[in-house]
């Protein structure tokens, strides 16, 4: 039973986002069940649960994970109304992957009419070491530029996965919330 004057749960919906195979289905596969698999199975879509307490306080997430995006995808009204917030997934190791995260962002503020969305772009399979195409320092850069956070993941070696719903979410509550303006002192 909830206390008087207690918050309930904070809803948040997030969406994954990204080119077919970066790993968006890996990465929430390794967040909501702790568990990867090496098989590779194409994504309609299909959305995970999951209560997650960041700063102190607990909150209720829908993570939808999608079916990849290519530059003729069109965004649904499924992937804009209700979200709070973007998981926007490109590969290391797939340049093309990483120009997708432009043009699928540039969709969301078309589709959605915002100036700004809460967003984390996501590097994902930064265990592939050997075979990267995108540089950290580019793809800060590009993140900087659409004012998203930015975290470098592998949901094989499950580094960094919590990491980027934590981001998102300090991002979602950016928006949410404007800093309070200063308080005015007050002299008695
Ligand atoms: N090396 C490496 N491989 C990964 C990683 N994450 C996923 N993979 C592999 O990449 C392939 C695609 O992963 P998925 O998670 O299905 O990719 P997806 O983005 O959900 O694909 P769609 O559903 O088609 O959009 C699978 O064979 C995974 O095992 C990672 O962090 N490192």
């Amino acid at each position: 039973m909830m206390h008087a004057g207690a918050d309930p749960l904070k809803k948040r919906r997030i969406a994954v986002l990204g080119s077919r195979s970066v790993g968006k289905s890996s990465l929430v596969f390794q967040y909501t069940e702790n568990n990867f698999v090496e098989a590779y199975y194409p994504t309609i879509e299909a959305t995970y649960t999951k209560n997650i307490k960041y700063n102190g306080v607990e909150y209720d997430c829908d993570i939808i994970d999608t079916a990849g995006q290519d530059e003729f995808s069109i965004l649904n009204s499924k992937h804009a109304v209700g979200i709070h917030g973007y998981v926007l997934v490109y590969n290391v190791a797939n340049r093309n992957s990483f120009e997708m995260i432009q043009i699928v962002h540039d969709k969301i503020l078309d589709y959605s009419g915002e100036t700004t969305v809460p967003c984390v772009v996501v590097g994902q399979k930064c265990d592939l070491a050997d075979q990267r195409q995108v540089q950290q320092a580019e793809a800060q850069k590009l993140a900087a530029n659409i004012h998203s956070a930015f975290v470098e993941t592998s949901a094989r070696t499950n580094t960094n996965v919590g990491k980027v719903f934590e981001l998102l979410l300090a991002e979602i509550e950016k928006s949410t919330n404007p800093a309070p303006e200063p308080k005015q002192c007050v002299i008695m």
